[in-house]
């Protein structure tokens, strides 16, 4: 006997169809809505992002043929709509008790230098006299402790209120939770067994944030469970993508704004990275090592801002890797005004949101 035809065989059957730029399942992306079913006739509601979106017809097409595979089906009648994500509704969604702004950086491939423009955009903000938290959500590969000149921090576990609770290292005016400080230490029970979802959870509520303006969230390169965790848990108040000019870069770059649109999270912009390179010697040249313009290309081509070009140099990288964020140790340089000035552009835009 086959199962009764009802809305939740219809989800299941669709559950394995992806979109396929993101991989993800259309139910899980929350893309398939007001499923009905009439007698022998389904259907539902494609909820799509931008109304141009040029995998419409494969994604129209995959999803019929899945529910025709439920016996007893004989239309299937797709409406397909598109939603900004102002529009949606933000169902579920807890906030951080004092935290007033959550932002994330992210990029669509690693070593693009993501978790440099976090920490210099995070240091950035605290300069202006911003209260600013980083959350180093990268779990297998934190690196912002180091950046951030907290290697050798050690971090607290008290007991809060509501269980434990643990206390972040602070620098800089920024402070820092990474799994980097829990790996290899004897801690509480509460941080064993780190399932990634849960890690996350715990780095964004059990945490002794206090006030902050901002608390920016360091993401793991790609568009995996992380970005789906932070962005299903927490209301966002938008996401920054770091790629630098090179083809594949961008591509992935873009398949993560695609994605954080679909999760509806505000596309704040996106940031170039490795834009072009000043010889230390020769500060009047400039060099398009990895070809140029791309970033504004793109960032047209999406309809998005782009929130600057911070240039290939070598202060940047030995500033990581000593632990003194450039905007600390060379205010003055190209890089730092313009991660100074991407800062500036993020608060700006997550201010005109909050005022819409
Ligand atoms: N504009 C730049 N100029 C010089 N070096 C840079 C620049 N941006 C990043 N780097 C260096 O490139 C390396 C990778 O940067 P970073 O760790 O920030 O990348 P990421 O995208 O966060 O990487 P991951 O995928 O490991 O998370 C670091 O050594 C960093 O100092």
């Amino acid at each position: 006997m086959s199962d009764p035809l009802d809305s939740k065989a219809v989800l299941d059957v669709l559950r394995p169809v992806q979109d396929p730029e993101l991989q993800k399942s259309l139910v899980e992306l929350n893309m398939i809505r007001n499923v009905a079913i009439d007698g022998d006739r389904v259907s539902f509601t494609l909820v799509l992002t931008t109304p141009a979106c040029p995998l419409r017809e494969f994604i129209v097409e995959d999803c019929e043929k899945a529910v025709r595979t439920l016996p007893g089906v004989e239309t299937v009648n797709i409406e397909v709509t598109a939603e900004t994500p102002q529009q949606k509704a933000l169902p579920d969604r807890q906030g951080i008790d004092g935290v007033k702004n959550i932002l994330a950086i992210s990029s669509g491939k690693g070593g693009v230098g993501k978790s440099t423009v976090a920490v210099n955009v995070a240091v950035a903000l605290a300069q202006t006299g911003a209260k600013v938290g980083l959350l180093d959500a990268d779990i297998y590969g934190p690196n912002d402790p180091a950046m951030l000149g907290l290697a050798d921090a050690e971090v607290m576990v008290r007991q809060g209120q509501n269980g434990d609770v643990l206390e972040p290292a602070f620098n800089y005016g920024v402070k820092l939770v990474s799994m980097a400080f829990l790996i290899d230490k004897d801690q509480p029970v509460i941080w064993r067994g780190p399932m990634l979802n849960g890690v996350i959870r715990q780095f964004l509520y059990q945490v002794q944030w206090g006030e902050l303006d901002y608390l920016i969230v360091d993401m793991p390169p790609g568009t995996g469970d992380a970005q789906l965790t932070v962005a299903q848990a927490v209301p966002m108040a938008g996401v920054a993508i770091v790629t630098t000019p090179q083809t594949v870069a961008l591509l992935d770059g873009r398949k993560g704004l695609r994605m954080f649109q679909q999760l509806n999270v505000p596309v704040l912009g996106i940031v170039e990275n490795m834009s072009y390179f000043i010889p230390p010697d020769l500060p009047d040249k400039q060099y398009d090592i990895f070809g140029s313009g791309g970033g504004e290309k793109t960032a047209e081509e999406l309809g998005v801002s782009l929130l600057g070009c911070i240039p290939l140099e070598i202060n940047l990288r030995e500033g990581g890797d000593s632990g003194v964020p450039i905007v600390i140790g060379h205010p003055e340089s190209a890089s730092a005004k313009a991660l100074q000035e991407i800062a500036r552009q993020i608060a700006a835009k997550v201010s005109v949101a909050a005022l819409a």
